[in-house]
């Protein structure tokens, strides 16, 4: 186990090299999320609600077993799908 940050300074490192982190993931995500543009027919078929309501369902639930809130996860991920789904809808258009 990590010992606790003793500083402020310590803190924001740790907090910046999350960031990296996730970063990384999101950067592997939006690659899924261009893969997916190109299996869909329509508009309808990108922002396909049903999905990111079933996505944020699943999401809300592991956080609460690991110990994120569930009201963060569920704004964290509203924000970042529709920002997906945008860069979706424009990939979508292009194609
Ligand atoms: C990636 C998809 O497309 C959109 C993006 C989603 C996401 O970022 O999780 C979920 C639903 C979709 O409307 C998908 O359909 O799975």
């Amino acid at each position: 186990m990590t010992a606790e940050p003793g500083s402020l300074d310590e803190v924001r490192a740790r907090i910046d090299g999350l960031d990296a982190e996730l970063v990384r993931l999101l950067a592997r995500r939006q690659r899924m999320v261009e893969v997916a543009a190109r299996f869909k027919v329509d508009e309808q078929a990108v922002r396909d609600p049903g999905r990111v309501e079933r996505v944020i369902e699943g999401v809300v639930r592991l956080a609460a077993e690991k110990g994120l809130s569930p009201a963060v996860a569920e704004a964290v991920w509203r924000a970042m799908i529709g920002a997906f789904v945008d860069l979706e809808l424009d990939e979508h258009r292009r194609a």
